[in-house]
């Protein structure tokens, strides 16, 4: 299993950049606006994983609820898996809970799916679907 990204909540993209640039990382391509989730992502990479800043792009988005109730920061972590489908299912049958029933339209045209982060013990789990780079079970 791989670390695909760390997703970090932030107002502002420039601002939430800032100690990204002082650790002398550098954005990965121009920002995406990622229609399906209302948010602006600007991308570092960092080795094989990414840091994956989050703007809220309309009031209603997840991340715009989010920094309604808490500081910008550390939002969920991402693994990548090969076969996103055959995990889910794998997950369901340890009693996992999904925050959709399937997946959706991530960054980078990747497919993904939230688990419950009350089934992460507080930690929100996103998995990215990466036929190449997952390592899957
Ligand atoms: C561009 C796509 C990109 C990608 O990688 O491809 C992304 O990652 S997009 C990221 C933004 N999208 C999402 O996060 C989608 C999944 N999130 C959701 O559906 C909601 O944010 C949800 C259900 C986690 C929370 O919804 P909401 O904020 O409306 O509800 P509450 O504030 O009432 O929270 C309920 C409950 O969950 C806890 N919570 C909320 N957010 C987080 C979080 N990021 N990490 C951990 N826990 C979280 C919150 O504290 C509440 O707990 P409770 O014990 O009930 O008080
Ligand atoms: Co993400």
């Amino acid at each position: 299993m791989l670390l695909d990204h760390m997703g970090i909540a932030t107002p502002d993209l420039d601002q939430g950049s800032a100690p990204y640039l002082a650790l002398g990382l550098t954005p990965d391509g121009p920002d995406e606006l990622v229609q399906s989730q209302g948010v602006n992502v600007r991308v570092f990479r960092v080795g094989q994983s990414m840091i994956e800043l989050l703007a809220p792009a309309r009031p209603d988005s997840a991340i715009a609820r989010y920094l309604e109730k808490n500081r910008p920061g550390l939002h969920h972590t991402a693994y990548r898996v090969a076969h996103l489908d055959a995990e889910v299912e794998r997950l369901r049958g340890l009693g996992a809970t999904f925050l959709s029933e399937q997946p959706g339209p991530g960054l980078h045209g990747t497919r993904v799916i939230f688990l419950h982060p009350k089934w992460g013990q507080g930690t929100l789990i996103e998995l990215v679907e990466h036929p190449a780079g997952g390592t899957g079970h």
